[in-house]
């Protein structure tokens, strides 16, 4: 009997259902060309669980993730839940389920496919050879941090505190470490060491790991100095560590030398081959329920889910590939169009790079 793999699909909120279908289409072809076999459980989260289940994280949805070997997520968020308590907002659901499945490392990979260099507000010089890989540190940081609302002098006053230990920096830079060195041996640790304790910290304790792997060539870039770099030179750029808030702006910029955010896969890992894997964007609200939404995010998170936790990287090469050839071949969503008019819907696209799926 074909080896059961279980994948919990939380569709969310906005563009997240849309882009999550087509994902699931591409899963089920890979079952058909390469004979897999694959057991999907799906569960509300974010907006919509908030409106019906008065959480945005119930209890059975993080059953079903943690009885899963995979979670696909698509986005949460959107206006209609702006307003809410702390509690009652989308976005805390998605910190707390990253805590709770001890999903500390975030792996974005920002890949320029050659014939998208025209959608890219960069020369197309600029972007040759760009294939980096931000690993954001997930769990700990500003978005952790004791928070607090108090009276001051000049009234209302607001704390967010950052805190990082040791062990959440060694971890999250020997995983970095690690995966430069299956690439091509450059890190580049970010922090704001000229200005705040919690980088002084990152900096020295990468600094002291750093002898453990002498074949992995170690900068230290400031954060706003990074943010430069990475549209001056992004080719020089192999892995990129850094904390979570930090991360967390540094992809979406990177997002924009592919050519669109809908382009950018991510992958939340912990110690073992768990994994959770979505898009690095949001829900979209501005272009939800219009066909508009770009779904080769969601499909490349999916391939990093083949790749990484199952290992099957056959199938994972495979969707790569087919969305390479669809795109070769001049298709494009909104997003990534140069002439609009010309543009197809999410489930053109999907349907494209379903059909372009075949053993290589
Ligand atoms: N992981 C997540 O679930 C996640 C991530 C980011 C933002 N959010 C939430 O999403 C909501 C909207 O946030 P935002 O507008 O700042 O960011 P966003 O990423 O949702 O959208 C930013 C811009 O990018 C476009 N865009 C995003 N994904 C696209 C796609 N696949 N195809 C084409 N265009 C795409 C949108 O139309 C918008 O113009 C907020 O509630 C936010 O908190 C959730
Ligand atoms: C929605 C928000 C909490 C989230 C984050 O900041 O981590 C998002 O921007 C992301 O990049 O996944
Ligand atoms: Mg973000």
């Amino acid at each position: 009997m074909a080896d059961v793999k279980k994948i919990a699909v939380i569709a969310g909120d906005g563009i997240g259902p849309e882009v999550v279908a087509e994902a699931e289409k591409v899963l089920r072809k890979t079952e058909e060309v390469f004979g897999y076999s694959f057991e999907t459980e799906h569960a509300l989260f974010g907006g919509i669980a908030i409106d019906e289940k008065g959480t945005p994280l119930p209890e059975e949805t993080l059953r079903v993730c943690k009885s899963a070997d995979a979670v696909l997520l698509g986005a949460v968020g959107g206006p209609k839940w702006d307003n809410n308590s702390k509690e009652l907002r989308p976005e805390t659901g998605l910190l707390g389920i990253r805590k709770e499945l001890g999903l500390f490392s975030n792996l974005r990979p920002a890949v320029v496919f050659d014939c998208l260099k025209e959608a890219s507000t960069l020369k197309p010089e600029v972007l040759e050879g760009t294939d980096l890989m931000v690993v954001r540190e997930l769990t700990g940081g500003i978005y952790f941090g004791d928070k607090l609302r108090r009276q001051g002098a000049h009234g209302e006053e607001a704390v967010d505190t950052c805190v990082y230990n040791v062990t959440e920096i060694e971890r999250i830079a020997r995983q970095a470490f690690e995966i430069a060195q299956g690439r091509r041996k450059k890190l580049a640790s970010v922090d704001k060491a000229n200005v705040l304790e919690t980088s002084r910290l990152w900096r020295e304790t990468v600094n002291r790991i750093a002898p453990e792997y002498p074949d992995v060539e170690l900068e230290h870039v400031l954060v706003d100095n990074c943010a430069m770099q990475l549209l001056r030179r992004p080719s020089s750029f192999d892995v990129i560590v850094t904390e979570n808030m930090f991360g967390d702006i540094l992809s979406d910029e990177a997002a924009m030398l592919t050519g669109s955010i809908g382009m950018l896969a991510s992958a939340s890992l912990g110690e073992g081959s768990f994994g959770l894997y979505e898009p690095v964007h949001g829900s979209a609200p501005d272009i939800a329920g219009q066909g508009l939404a770009n779904p080769i995010a969601t499909i490349l998170s999916l391939a990093l889910m083949f790749r990484t936790t199952f290992g099957y990287s056959e199938a994972a090469d495979a969707i790569e590939s087919a969305i390479a050839r669809v795109l070769d071949e001049g298709h494009r969503t909104a997003d990534i169009a140069v002439d609009k008019s010309k543009a197809l819907s999410t489930t053109q696209m999907g349907d494209l790079i379903v059909a372009a799926i075949q053993k290589v």
